[in-house]
């Protein structure tokens, strides 16, 4: 599959805060979760995407073409999302439309409509009068109205009740049927990720710990707990991390390693992307891809 988006050693220095040499990349006909703590740097990394701000280094590639400083045209071909205010707030849905439409080529009205159907967006209310989940429905509406084939969101689901959620990532869903598209969105509703990434983007204080298939890395770790007298076998596996708490103990590692626990009173379970983030982050132990 032909690689949509490439991000190739980028770096950009705030004071206090950097991103360090930020490589990764997205195929066509994918879904990739980008996630990380507040203030990983997901949204600078978004911003550089677009050529919002500029990358003191590093190369970012849209469609196979250089982005920095050639996005204008490239700009019909995505559709993005931002948590935050960006559309004319007197004027109503349909009067933000007529706005809007002329700038993109392929925009599609009766797509739109459509869109504002299925997300219950009222085409006569003024914009300053939209709960902000209503904002964020009708960011969506119009990223997904100009058949956009790289949909790039930062944070889309915050602010959305959990059957708008479900109803976004079913359209997600939707879009990727057609194998020339692909998503790229950050968020920290990682149970969200489970269902419609396929992969996933892992940045901590700005580095990229990993990026990978969902399924390879929900199958790469362990959690395992048991009672205080088993910790010595576990720590001879040498795990990435062992907590005690109040019943015995937590430990993350690689499945691969616990391969040789026979212990019958430990249990063995599939860790969550909001574990395998809580621990790779806390022992900075990311596979650097
Ligand atoms: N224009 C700027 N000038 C200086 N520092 C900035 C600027 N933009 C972002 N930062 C800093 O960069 C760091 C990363 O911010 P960023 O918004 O990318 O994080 P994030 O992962 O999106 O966080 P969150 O999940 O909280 O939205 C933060 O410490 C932030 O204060």
């Amino acid at each position: 599959m032909e690689t949509i988006m490439e991000l190739n050693h980028v770096c950009k220095t705030f004071k206090g805060f950097a991103l360090k040499d930020v490589s990764f990349s997205l195929k066509k006909g994918f879904i990739m979760g980008f996630i990380g703590a507040n203030g990983a740097g997901k949204s600078t990394t978004i911003r550089c995407i677009l050529d919002l701000i500029h990358p003191n280094s590093g190369e970012i590639f849209l469609f196979g073409e250089k982005a920095n400083g050639n996005l204008q045209a490239l700009k019909q071909r995505i559709g993005f999302v931002f948590d935050q205010d960006v559309f004319f707030s007197a004027l109503t849905v349909a009067g933000n439309a007529r706005v809007i439409a002329p700038f993109y080529k392929n925009w599609d009205q009766a797509a739109f409509r459509n869109y504002c159907e299925r997300f219950d967006l009222p085409l006569d209310k003024k914009v300053k009068d939209l709960s902000k989940g209503t904002k964020m429905k009708l960011a969506l509406a119009v990223a997904l109205s100009h058949h956009a084939e790289l949909i790039i969101m930062d944070e889309p689901t915050s602010g959305l009740d959990p059957i708008f959620r479900k109803e976004l990532l079913d359209s997600l869903l939707d879009v990727i049927q057609d194998e020339n598209k692909a998503i790229f969105f950050s968020t920290h509703l990682t149970a969200d990720l489970e269902k419609v990434a396929d992969y996933i983007t892992f940045i901590h204080n700005g580095e990229i710990m990993l990026s990978e298939e969902t399924d390879q890395l929900l199958e790469r770790y362990v959690l395992i707990r048991g009672p205080k007298a088993s910790m010595t076998a576990v720590q001879a596996i040498t795990p990435i991390a062992m907590k005690q708490t109040a019943f015995g103990f937590e430990s993350f590692a690689e499945s691969v390693s616990a391969r040789t626990l026979h212990a019958a009173d430990l249990a063995l379970e599939r860790p969550t992307l909001e574990d395998i983030m809580y621990y790779l982050g806390k022992t900075g132990r990311g596979q650097v891809k």
